[in-house]
C-alpha cells in the first residue's frame, strides 16, 4: 500500500515536472517566434535601428530613463539615417517632408499612445479638458475655440500691468540681494510661477520673495518623470489610477509616491502642491455665484475672469474646463517658459556674449526704443542680437527632447520607400530637426546666432514653418502667446539690469531630459548693474 502510494507520488511529480518543462519549452518557442516575427516579418522590419529596439520597447524606455534622450536621438539619426525604428511599433523620422503629413493642421494625426500617461483617467473622460493627452479631435477643436480668446496676443496686453507689478517687485528684491548665487533654472521657474499665479488668478505666490520653491516646482518636474515612464506602460498607469480612485487617494499623491520610488533625488514633497490654485478656483466660482459679494462687481482681467466671461457669453465652457485650463497654465506653462529663459541666459554668459547684449540693451534704452519694463514687441524689434540669441538657443536646445509621437492614420504612410501601417507610432524630435543641415547649413551643430540676422524674410518664414519648438498643427502650443508675453519682458529685464556670472565655471552644464529638457543645478550669480 505504502509502496503504491510512493509510486503514485513519484508519477505525479514526474508528470508535473514534464508538464512544467513542456510549458517552459512552449513559452521559449512562443518568445522565439515573437522575436523572429517582430524583427524579420512585420512591415517595420526593414527600417534600421538597434536590434533590441526592434524586439522590445524596454530599449527605448531605458534610453528615456537615462534622461539623455535628446542626445541619444541625434546619435541614432547620425548612425541609421532619416528613419530609425526605436521600438517594435515606433519609428523616428527626420525627413522634413514628412512634417506636414505627421503634424499638418488639416488632417492631424492622433497623438501617440505614449500621451495617455499624462491623463488623470488613463484615457480622457468626455467631460475632461486635457489638451496634452486627449485624442478626440472634434472635442479639442471645440475646447480650443472656447478658451482661445483668453490666450491671444491681444488678450495678453491685459496682463501687462500685472506683469510689470510682479517683475518690478522681483527686480527690487534682486537689487537688495545683489551678489546672490541661484540655481538659474529653479530661479526662473519661481520668477515665472509668481507671474503666472497673478496673471491667472490675481493671487500672489511670492516664491521669489521666499527665496525657495515651496514644492510646487518640484511637483511639476516630478510630474514629467512620471509621465515619461507611465506613457510606455499605459496598463500600469491605469492600475495606479484605478487603485488611487479605489483607495480614495488623490491620483497626484499616488504618482508622487511612484516617482519618489524611482527618483532618488526627490527631496521636497509638499502634501498638496496645487492647493493654492484649487483654492483660488473655488473662491472664484463661489464669488460668481454670489451676486451680493462685493468682489463679484470688481472688474478683473486675469485669465480666470476672462474664461468666466467667455462662459457667460457663449455658454460652451464648463466649470471643469475652466479649472483645468487655468491649472494647465502651471503644469504646461511654467517650466517650459522658465527652461527657455534659463538656457538662454546660460548660453549668453557661457559664450561670453553678455557684454554685447548689455550694449544692445543700453543703446536701445538710451535711444528711447526700449521701455523699462519693456513693452510688447520691443525686444523683437529693437534688440535684434538678443532676439537672434534666443532663436539660436531655442534651436540648439529646444524645450522638448523627445519625439512628438503620433499614430499613423488608417491610410498608412509611405516614407522613403518604407511603408508604415496604420497604428504605427511615428514622431520627430525637435533636437534632431533643429540641427538639419539642409535647413541650417553645414554649421548646423554650432552656436551661431548671426545666422538669424543673415536670413532673408523668405528664409526666415521657411525656418519658422519647419520647426517644432511649439509643436505643430492642431496640437501646437496654445500657450505660445502667454509664454512670449512673459519672456519678452523678463529677458531684457534680467539681462539689462543685472550682470550674470557662473558660480562654478569649471563645471560642465548638465541638461536633464524628460519630455522637456532643462538645466540642472547650474548655479549663477547676479549683480545689479547700478
Ligand atoms: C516657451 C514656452 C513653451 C514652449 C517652448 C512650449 C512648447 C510646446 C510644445 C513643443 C508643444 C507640443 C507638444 C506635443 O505635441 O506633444 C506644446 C503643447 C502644449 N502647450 Fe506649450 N510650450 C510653452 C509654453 C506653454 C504655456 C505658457 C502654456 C499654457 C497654457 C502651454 C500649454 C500647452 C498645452 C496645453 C499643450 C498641448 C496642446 C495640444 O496638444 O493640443 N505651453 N507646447
Amino acid at each position: 500500500m505504502i509502496h503504491s502510494q510512493r509510486l503514485y507520488v513519484q508519477n505525479v511529480a514526474q508528470i508535473s515536472l514534464a508538464s512544467g518543462a513542456t510549458k517552459s519549452i512552449l513559452v521559449a518557442v512562443l518568445a522565439l517566434l515573437y522575436v523572429l516575427y517582430t524583427r524579420y516579418a512585420t512591415p517595420l522590419c526593414k527600417i534600421p535601428g538597434p536590434f533590441l529596439a526592434s524586439i522590445t520597447k524596454l530599449w527605448v524606455v531605458q534610453q528615456t530613463r537615462s534622461f539623455n534622450r535628446h542626445n541619444v536621438d541625434i546619435e541614432l539619426h547620425k548612425k541609421y539615417g532619416t528613419m530609425v525604428r526605436v521600438a517594435p511599433n515606433e519609428v523616428m523620422v527626420s525627413d522634413l517632408d514628412a512634417m506636414r503629413t505627421i503634424y499638418g493642421a488639416a488632417k492631424s494625426y492622433h497623438k501617440g499612445d505614449w500621451y495617455k500617461g499624462s491623463s488623470r483617467t488613463a484615457g480622457v473622460a468626455p467631460d475632461e479638458l486635457n489638451f496634452f493627452s486627449d485624442n478626440d479631435l472634434e472635442k479639442i477643436r471645440v475646447q480650443r475655440r472656447a478658451v482661445g480668446p483668453a490666450y491671444t496676443a491681444e488678450a495678453m496686453k491685459d496682463h501687462e500691468h500685472t506683469m510689470n507689478f510682479v517683475m518690478g517687485k522681483h527686480v527690487k528684491l534682486m537689487r537688495e540681494r545683489s551678489g546672490e548665487a541661484v540655481d538659474i533654472d529653479i530661479f526662473c521657474n519661481m520668477f515665472i510661477l509668481d507671474c503666472v499665479a497673478m496673471i491667472t488668478y490675481s493671487k500672489e505666490k511670492r516664491l521669489v520673495e521666499a527665496g525657495q520653491d515651496d514644492g510646487v516646482i518640484r511637483a511639476i518636474h516630478d510630474m514629467w518623470f512620471y509621465i515619461i515612464m507611465a506613457g510606455y506602460f499605459p496598463l500600469l498607469h491605469l492600475v495606479i489610477v484605478r487603485v488611487s480612485q479605489w483607495l480614495k487617494l488623490e491620483w497626484q499623491m499616488m504618482f508622487r509616491k511612484a516617482v519618489a520610488r524611482f527618483d532618488r533625488t526627490a527631496k521636497v514633497k509638499p502634501k498638496q502642491p496645487f492647493a493654492f490654485a484649487q483654492e483660488a478656483i473655488q473662491e472664484r466660482f463661489a464669488r460668481r455665484n454670489d451676486p451680493s459679494s462685493a468682489h463679484s462687481k470688481i472688474h478683473e482681467t486675469d485669465i480666470m475672469a476672462r474664461l468666466l466671461l467667455l462662459q457667460s457669453e457663449k455658454g460652451v465652457l464648463t466649470d471643469k474646463w475652466i479649472a483645468s485650463m487655468t491649472l494647465t497654465n502651471f503644469g504646461a506653462g511654467v517650466e517650459t517658459t522658465a527652461g527657455t529663459v534659463s538656457v538662454l541666459i546660460n548660453n549668453i554668459v557661457r559664450r561670453g556674449l553678455l557684454e554685447r547684449v548689455h550694449q544692445e540693451i543700453d543703446a536701445a534704452r538710451r535711444e528711447g526704443n526700449l521701455s523699462n519694463p519693456p513693452r510688447p514687441g520691443e525686444m523683437k524689434q529693437h534688440l535684434p542680437f538678443l532676439s537672434a540669441c534666443l532663436k539660436e538657443s531655442m534651436r540648439l536646445f529646444p524645450l522638448v527632447g523627445m519625439p512628438l509621437v503620433r499614430t499613423v492614420s488608417k491610410a498608412g504612410l509611405e516614407l522613403e520607400g518604407y511603408y508604415l501601417p496604420p497604428g504605427t507610432q511615428v514622431g520627430m524630435n525637435p533636437w534632431v530637426i533643429n540641427r538639419d543641415v539642409s535647413l541650417y547649413g553645414e554649421d548646423a551643430d554650432e552656436w551661431r546666432p548671426e545666422r538669424w540676422l543673415e536670413c532673408t524674410p523668405e528664409q526666415l518664414r521657411r525656418l519658422e514653418s519647419l520647426n517644432l519648438n511649439f509643436g505643430g498643427g492642431l496640437r501646437s502650443c496654445p500657450g505660445k502667446n502667454l509664454a512670449e508675453a512673459i519672456y519678452s519682458k523678463m529677458i531684457p529685464i534680467l539681462l539689462g539690469d543685472f550682470d550674470w556670472s557662473l558660480a562654478r565655471p569649471e563645471k560642465e552644464p548638465f541638461m536633464r531630459g524628460t519630455f522637456t529638457v532643462r538645466l540642472v543645478e547650474e548655479m549663477m550669480v547676479y549683480k545689479h548693474r547700478g
